[in-house]
């Protein structure tokens, strides 16, 4: 048994689509506890930070103005092994192999409008709590 936290964001665009509601009691029905939540305006300095892995990518510059198009839903998760149970909830990055079920399987038709991150070890998801809530 493992307890453990993450850090999950909900994109502009979940917010956008109206789908915060949907994705929210996913996560509740799967058992996960919220235990800090928060509506956010990200700026430039903050996407770098947390897409420092990214910023010399040529996607990067349309992937920080999808972050800066509207608030994200920033969230701390917790429970059993729930970094691998939300990795596994979202499906992978790329839309295009995400199989029904998931989260950007059923929702999501694009590479980079994805709706939802989730931190992928325990160090990131420790620094990324760190991040978005101090
Ligand atoms: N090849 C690409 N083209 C366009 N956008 C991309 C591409 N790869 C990644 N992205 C965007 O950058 C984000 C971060 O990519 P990363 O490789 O860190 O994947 P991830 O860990 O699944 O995503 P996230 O960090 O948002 O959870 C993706 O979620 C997506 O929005």
């Amino acid at each position: 048994m493992l307890t453990q936290q993450t850090y999950i964001m909900l994109k502009p665009d979940a917010l956008k689509r109206q789908l915060l509601g949907e994705i929210i009691t996913r996560i509740e029905k799967k058992g996960y506890q919220i235990v800090q939540a928060k509506l956010m305006q990200l700026d430039a300095p903050i996407i770098a930070e947390h897409y420092a892995h990214l910023t010399d990518q040529p996607f990067y510059p349309k992937l920080e103005r999808y972050m800066l198009s509207g608030p994200v839903f920033g969230m701390v998760l917790e429970g059993e092994d729930v970094i691998r149970g939300m990795r596994n909830m979202m499906g992978p990055t790329n839309v295009f192999e995400a199989a029904p079920g998931t989260i950007r399987g059923d929702y999501a038709t694009d590479v980079t409008y994805n709706l939802i991150h989730g931190s992928d070890t325990p160090e990131t998801a420790e620094a990324e709590i760190k991040r978005f809530f101090g």
